[in-house]
């Protein structure tokens, strides 16, 4: 495949380098190239490029040694902003290296001093509030004294056990590096993917870099700049090194992968940020996609058309089912986990992993095939201390009835505990009845008000919906728990996956179907009406031939953004 001239440029760029792209036009392509021809040209010289993720680094890895060749890879670096700088504290401080927190330690010690020190404000607010002083150089003072305490609490923590999370792992090596305590990693070229995604300490690590002597080069979108929740700076970050190291700014504009009618609607909604980078989006292709704007009485009408049009569709036909939040998302994970389509809901938990969802799954299985897992899960979501259930299924046999039986004799003197084994017991033989005689809506209703409760709110919630979308399924009780496990084994190649439009960054499918198109969801109002709509611009343009967009009456007025993007 050859590089088109706005590739070309951008690969043999000399100097500092801010590549510009719009979705589609071969970023990943572009950063490889260039890295291979910048070792393949030169004798000396180290070059260490920057990703978000690990997977991210090793796939670039690869891509640039496959176009250079495995000699040069003594003379490459490939790694996330703390895995180098890691690397680079390693090396140059004399001493133990700090020992890093893993994410699940992090948060436990910050549980702990928020207990102690703010249990007032929401656990969530103070991990936001702490992760954002973090990001910046100079320390901001938080809004509220007890935030104050809660992260000196935390630091002293870390401190006395010689630990530090992945963010003072950064600092420290900026600061060190500013302050001449340590040198900046001995490279010749620094090159960044995504570099709308940087934050004001990692562009400060790069520009250290730079202004040492490194040439930088950074590829990235503003456009699809969609964490500034986690303070990436977007256009500013970049514009900030390009400005500073007077940096040659070249531009990918051509995108291979949208039909273009979907590409200029897409555009014509990005036109309406203000604060972005200038530049022309065209389309390589020819043929004409296809645009559909839907408008559902409510959420359950609307995750039906999805079905019905998946399913009228080939087999193989690969969808992209997108929303804003994970909340709309479940309502079509349960509509579409009927249908005769492998389908995966990817990097989000399914409604049937969740533990209500794998509680009444579980226990409708044991209905079915009278195995006694499902039963002993049951039995301690309803409260039965799991240390006894355990040791009971260690040590009983038999069929279920027969288990319940003797755990009924047996159970802990505590009254709960035998009524709910009682009801339990009496429950089962009257559903296995059912069942036997193809009645397996009554099943699914009997379980579900069973377990109902013992639920909070909030799981009772979600345990109406799984009830409803087996209701909705065809078949018998086996078969629509076939359909289920089904889903969840067909992971290797699904034809329809389902994730927020956060998730699908960096992914390209034949049809896309972004749902919830509602205001109040898209814009969302916890965010601003400018990072909604490159969240909403990133979904349109991972659409190949075909983009649908829907919304349900029921939620509210349709999205502005679809006036926005001619599509009303
Ligand atoms: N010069 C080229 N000729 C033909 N196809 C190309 C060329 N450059 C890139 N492509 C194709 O364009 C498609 C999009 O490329 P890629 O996914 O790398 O884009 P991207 O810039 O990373 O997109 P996004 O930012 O939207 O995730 C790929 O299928 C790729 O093979």
């Amino acid at each position: 495949m050859e590089l088109n001239p706005y590739q070309e440029r951008a690969v043999a760029a000399s100097g500092h380098c801010t590549i510009l792209a719009c979705p589609g036009s071969g970023k990943t392509r572009v950063l490889s190239v260039r890295a291979a021809r910048l070792l393949a040209n030169h004798d000396k010289g180290r070059l260490c490029a920057v990703t978000f993720t690990r997977d991210a680094a090793e796939e670039l890895r690869s891509r640039i040694l496959a176009a250079c060749g495995q000699d040069h890879a003594r003379r490459l670096a490939v790694g996330t902003f703390h895995s180098l700088a890691l690397a680079q504290i390693k090396r140059f401080s004399g001493g133990k290296p700090p020992r890093l927190l893993s994410e699940g330690e992090r948060l436990a010690v910050l549980w702990r001093c928020w207990q102690q020190h703010a249990p007032n404000i929401a656990f969530e607010n103070v991990v936001q509030a702490i992760d954002a002083r973090k990001a910046r150089l100079t320390p901001v003072p938080f809004s509220d004294p007890s935030l104050e305490s809660v992260f000196n609490g935390y630091q002293e923590v870390m401190e006395s056990d010689g630990a530090m999370d992945f963010a003072d792992l950064l600092l420290l090596s900026v600061h060190r590096m500013a302050s001449g305590g340590m040198p900046p990693l001995p490279i010749r070229w620094l090159l960044v993917d995504e570099a709308q995604d940087m934050d004001e300490v990692q562009v400060e690590w790069i520009l250290l870099h730079g202004r040492a002597g490194a040439d930088i080069t950074l590829v990235g979108d503003d456009d699809q700049s969609l964490y500034a929740f986690r303070h990436a700076l977007g256009y500013a970050g970049l514009r900030k090194i390009s400005t500073e190291l007077s940096a040659t700014v070249t531009t990918l504009p051509v995108n291979y992968r949208c039909a273009p009618n979907i590409l200029a609607h897409a555009a014509k909604l990005i036109a309406h940020n203000r604060n972005r980078a200038a530049k022309k989006i065209t389309a390589h292709r020819e043929d004409v996609g296809e645009i559909r704007v839907i408008r559902a009485p409510d959420r359950w009408a609307e995750v039906d058309q999805i079905v019905e049009t998946i399913e009228k569709g080939a087999q193989d036909d690969e969808w992209a089912i997108l929303a804003r939040t994970n909340l709309i998302l479940d309502t079509a994970e349960l509509a579409l986990s009927g249908i005769d389509r492998p389908c995966v809901r990817t990097g989000g938990k399914s409604v049937w992993e969740h533990s209500i969802g794998s509680v009444f799954s579980g226990l409708l299985r044991s209905v079915v095939d009278d195995s006694w897992t499902g039963l002993a899960n049951a039995l301690s979501f309803c409260g039965i201390h799991a240390e006894w259930v355990n040791e009971h299924s260690r040590r009983s046999f038999g069929g279920c009835i027969a288990r319940l039986e003797s755990a009924i004799e047996q159970a802990p003197d505590d009254d709960g505990s035998r009524k709910t084994l009682l009801r339990l017991r009496i429950g089962l033989a009257s559903w296995r009845e059912q069942a036997a005689k193809g009645r397996a809506t009554l099943v699914i209703h009997g379980v579900a008000a069973f377990l109902s409760d013992y639920c909070t709110p909030n799981q009772a919630n979600l345990l109406r919906k799984l009830e409803e979308s087996l209701v909705r399924m065809p078949g018998s009780l086996a078969q629509r728990l076939l359909i289920l496990g089904r889903s969840s084994q067909n992971r290797r190649k699904p034809a329809v996956q389902i994730m927020t439009l956060h998730a699908s960054k960096g992914l390209e499918f034949d049809n896309v179907w972004i749902m919830g198109c509602e205001e109040g969801n898209l814009p969302h109002t916890d965010s601003t009406e400018e990072d909604e709509r490159r969240l909403l611009y990133v979904g349109m343009t991972r659409a190949r031939h075909r983009l649908i967009l829907s919304s349900a009456i029921e939620e509210g007025l349709a999205s502005r953004f679809l006036d926005e993007a001619g599509l009303s």
